[in-house]
């Protein structure tokens, strides 16, 4: 069965306080979720693979630590996606981008897709799929599926909050793959969205309803 790290970071919980208060602006909460997806960056990457090259500093020559492979791929799941991947592209600018155009039906909670667009030889990359929410687990699980349809085979899924079910669900569907979140919440309501949450992280990004 697949990992779930939560990323308990005093930083990291502190700003998602700020960012589940309904009184946080539309500003507040977007340029919130850039930042804290600095942090998580920093830990669905930690053990990522070395290798060294070597450098010449001004006063010697020296096999110096770099990142090894080809370049990692961020995919971020429209719209909400896109708050955590900014953060994440401020840590790593070389990384490639892949965009899964997905909403989720509100009646049957199903994730509907309308548009996609990946880097090519994405089995030889590591590909980091980026959303802020897991709730039932379908748009999680609609995204890897696609990835994988396109050649994916190294995944880590990243989240700022993953209800119970919905972990279920997606390790149910693709035990291989890594969850990384800020959060484990309490459950889902009757209508799919995490409790006690943060509501409709798109909205919230966005100042939509
Ligand atoms: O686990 P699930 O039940 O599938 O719910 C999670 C999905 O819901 C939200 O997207 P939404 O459909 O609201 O689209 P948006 O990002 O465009 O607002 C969120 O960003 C996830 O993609
Ligand atoms: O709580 C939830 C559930 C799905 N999508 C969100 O943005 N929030
Ligand atoms: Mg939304």
């Amino acid at each position: 069965m697949n990992s779930v790290t939560v990323i308990n970071h005093p930083l990291v919980q502190h700003k998602l306080t700020i960012m589940r208060d309904k009184h946080t602006s539309t500003a507040g909460f977007r340029r919130l979720l850039r930042e804290i997806s600095t942090l998580l960056c920093y830990e669905v990457t930690r053990d990522l693979e070395m290798t060294t090259t070597t450098i010449e500093t001004p006063l010697t020559e020296m096999e110096a630590p770099t990142l090894a492979g080809k370049k990692l791929v961020f995919a971020s799941v429209l719209r909400a996606g896109n708050g955590l991947l900014e953060g994440m592209l401020d840590l790593v600018p070389a990384a490639r981008v892949a965009h899964v155009g997905l909403y989720r039906d509100p009646k049957t909670l199903q994730a509907v897709e309308y548009y996609f667009k990946a880097p090519d030889s994405l089995d030889e990359r590591l590909t980091i799929v980026v959303d802020p929410m897991l709730a039932t687990g379908n748009s999680a699980i609609a995204a890897v599926d696609k990835l994988i349809e396109r050649g994916a085979k190294d995944i880590r899924f990243l989240c700022l909050l993953a209800s119970p079910e919905g972990i279920a669900k997606f390790q149910s569907v693709h035990p291989t793959v890594p969850i990384f979140t800020a959060s484990i919440d309490k459950n889902l309501n009757e209508k799919g969205y995490i409790m006690p949450g943060l509501g409709d992280a798109g909205d919230r990004m966005y100042g939509t309803k």
